[in-house]
Parts: C-alpha cells; structure tokens; sequence
C-alpha cells in the first residue's frame, strides 16, 4: 500500500489522480489533500477519500473548513500554508507526493519532496523551468524518484529505456496541438477572449494551463521541463505541431528509429503510468481505437505566430535567470489576461520586455533555491508594475 500525498488535489491533475487512485484502493490510499481557494471541494473529497491531512493556504481557509466539516465524522489534521504543505512533503508516511499545484507557488513542496527523497509524479512543469539544475542535484543526491505526469514526458519516459537518456538518443520530439489560435488569422489574435483561449481542442486543463497551450509557451515550458528531466541539451529538443494530440511524443534513435507513445488525450493515462510504476495498471479511460482515426498531421511551429515558443528556447540557451523570469512574468500576464486587464498579445510583449530588460540587471547565480525564490518574487513585482503603469 502506497500512501499518497496529493498537492493540488482541487484542480484538473487532481481529479484525474483521484478518479485512478479511487479505482486501485488495494494499491493506494490517499493520505494528504491540498486546496487553496475551494475549500469547500477540498470537503467534498476529503468525505470521499479519507485523507489523514489537510492543507489550506491560512488560517481564514483553516476556519472555513472547521466549520464546515459535519460534527460526527472525524476530522483530518490541518496544515497550513507552504510551511504545511513542505511537512506533508517530508512527512515519514507520505510514500509518494502528486506536484499539482500551478505556478512557482508549487516549487517548495515539490522541492522538500525531493529532498526528503520522495517518490515525486510531477506536473508542477513551473519548478523545474524555475530550478531545473538545482531540483535535479536535489533528486540525485537524496535517492528521490521523479516520474513525470506532463502528457509529454510521460511520453519520451516510456520511450526511454528505465526512462534515462542515453548516447544512442538522437533527439526528442515533443508533440503539441498549437492550441485554439492555431489557423486564426494572426490580426485577430489581440482581440480574443479568455474564455476562447482557454477553449483547448483536445485536453481538458486548468486556466493557466490553457492559457499557456495558446501562447504554447507552454510547449517552451515543457522544452526547459525536458532539457533538465532528461539531462539532454537544447539542441536536441524538437518541438512539431500535431494538432491531434494522438501522439504524445517522440525519441528518435541514432539507428533512425522513432519510438512514440499514443493515446486519448486523457491524463489518466500518464497518471496511472506514474502511479503504478514500473507496472501498468489500469487507467479506466475510453478504448483507444486507432481505426478511428482518419490521419495524424504534423506542422513545424510558426514563430511569428507564437513568439513565446522562441523567447522560452531564448531564455534557455541564456540562462538560468532568464528562465525564472520568462515563468514568473508569464504567470503574472497571464493572470492579468485572464482578469481582462491586458490583450492576449501583450502576454508575448510583456515576458519578452522583462527579458530584454529587468533579466539584463539580475546579478550573480541561482546557487540556492532560496536565490530563485528570491529572482521569482523580484519578477513578479517588476511585471505587475510595468502592467499597472501602461495598462
Ligand atoms: N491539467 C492538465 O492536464 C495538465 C497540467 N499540468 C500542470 O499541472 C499543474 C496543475 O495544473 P491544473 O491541474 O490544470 O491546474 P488547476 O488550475 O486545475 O489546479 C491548480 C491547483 O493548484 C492549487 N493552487 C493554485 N494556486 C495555489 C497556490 N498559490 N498555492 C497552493 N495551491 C495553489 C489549486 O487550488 P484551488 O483550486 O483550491 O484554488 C488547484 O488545486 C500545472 O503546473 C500545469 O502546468 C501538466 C500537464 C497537464
Ligand atoms: C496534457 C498536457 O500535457 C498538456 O501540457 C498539453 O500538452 C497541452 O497541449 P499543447 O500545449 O500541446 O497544446
Ligand atoms: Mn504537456
């Protein structure tokens, strides 16, 4: 029996996770939640799950959920904030840690994750674009085991010979649908909505998540994500375009073989990959049916389309400051995206304005993740000030 702690267990990974964990209860038990804002949610599936633990974000959500919790049922321990949630990661029971959480706000309970050596299924792509060397060291050093949850990943994971890269790996092909905004007209682009950008054709994410897929800085993201899951240089990182997301990605071999893993587009599949590894168990997802499928179409990206792509391959190649401030601004653009307050065009704009000038100022190395916490933080406030003062 593996007991798991699940940080972000009122989002999309969550519910995906839940749905393959309430399946296997032989296998797993679910002994940490984490929620921020619905609380009421975090209630819901703690009634069904059974958690030992709780994590709320305050004391204002520690009180919410005191008092909604029935009288006559026991109630778990509650924890609070990211101080809660690095205990939870360390915690003696917890056997295996699920990185939910979007954003940096992620990055220290997966990194204590990985310092107490846990078994640690990764989504939070944003802690190891913000920490890539430093998570990595981290995992080494402490015997952690990190299995990735990005569709992705999981992909070139299982392509990968006990999921390690090797010299006889030519290069990997990360897929990516190209998002909603893939054949507008690019003189529409600044007039979409939220609610468009958020409309992905295939997967069913998170707001923030969505976002990115139509910026695809999240396949930027997910290149930096690659570079340092895999330890495999930028150069052999390939992006293609195939709009299907039937093919999750690829590892071309120096034979010429390309091995590729298909599927639903469904995170079930990754997740009960990473879950029951190295078995496979079973994921409880629609059959999938090859027959169905009229043709698979593969495009190169499109820079000018989508220049986020290029500032995150930019931002990798500079440095490793560079890449805590193309997250950090993106997270803040975005948010103001989302909230109505920029175009989505001003996204690209504003990461590549704190890039080319507040990333120029930023002295010394990221030696310490207290250093990339300390950058992250620094960004966020430069971003939200240049966005106040023009927009
Ligand atoms: N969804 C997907 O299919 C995929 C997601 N990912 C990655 O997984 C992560 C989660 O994505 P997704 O599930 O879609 O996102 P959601 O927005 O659906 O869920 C985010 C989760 O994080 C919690 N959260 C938000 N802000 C904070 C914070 N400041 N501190 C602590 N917890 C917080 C939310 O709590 P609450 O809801 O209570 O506010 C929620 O539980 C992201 O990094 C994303 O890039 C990767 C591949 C696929
Ligand atoms: C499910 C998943 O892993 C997402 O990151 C997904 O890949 C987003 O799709 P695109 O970024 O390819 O549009
Ligand atoms: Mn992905």
């Amino acid at each position: 029996m593996q007991n798991i702690a699940i940080f972000g267990a009122t989002g999309s990974i969550g519910d995906s996770t839940l749905d393959v964990i309430g399946k296997h209860a032989e296998r797993f038990s679910v002994y940490a939640l984490s929620a921020h804002s619905r609380i009421q949610k975090l209630l819901a599936l703690c009634l069904v799950h059974h958690p030992k633990v709780v994590i709320v974000p305050d004391e204002i959500a520690e009180k919410k959920f005191r008092q909604l919790w029935p009288a006559n049922i026991a109630m778990p321990e509650i924890r609070v904030g990211s101080k809660g949630l690095c205990e939870t990661a360390r915690d003696p029971e917890v056997d295996a840690v699920v990185a939910a959480i979007v954003g940096t706000a992620g990055l220290p309970s997966a990194f204590a994750a990985a310092q107490a050596g846990k078994r640690i299924l990764l989504a939070n792509k944003e802690a190891l674009v913000a920490a890539g060397s430093l998570f990595m060291e981290t995992v080494k050093k402490n015997n952690a085991i990190l299995l990735p949850l990005d569709s992705e990943h999981n992909a070139i994971f299982q392509c990968l010979p006990g999921g390690k890269n090797n010299s006889q790996v030519k290069r990997l092909v990360l897929t990516a649908s190209g998002g909603p905004f893939r054949n507008i007209d690019p003189s529409r682009l600044s007039a979409v909505t939220p609610e468009q950008a958020c409309k992905h054709p295939n997967w069913s994410m998170g707001r923030k998540i969505s976002i990115d897929s139509a910026t695809m800085l999240n396949k930027g993201l997910e290149v930096i994500e690659a570079k340092w899951m895999f330890d495999v240089d930028a150069s052999k990182i390939d992006v293609l375009v195939h709009p299907e997301s039937t093919i999750h990605s690829m590892v071309e071999y120096i034979d010429g073989s390309l091995l590729a893993q298909l599927g639903n587009p469904d995170m079930r599949i990754p997740i009960s990959y990473a879950l029951g590894y190295p078995d496979r168990i079973e994921s409880n997802t629609e059959n999938f049916d090859l027959s169905r499928l009229l043709q698979l179409n593969f495009e190169l990206p499109d820079y000018k389309r989508f220049p986020c792509l290029k500032l995150a391959f930019d931002a990798l190649q500079s440095s490793q400051s560079d890449c805590v401030v193309l997250n950090a601004s993106n997270e803040i653009a975005v948010d103001y995206f989302l909230k109505n307050r920029i175009k989505f065009t001003d996204i690209a704009v504003t990461i590549e304005k704190m890039l080319d000038g507040f990333a120029g100022t930023v002295k010394g190395s990221l030696g310490h993740i207290d250093d990339v916490f300390e950058l992250d933080a620094l960004t966020r406030s430069h971003t939200s000030e240049l966005l106040n003062n023009t927009h």
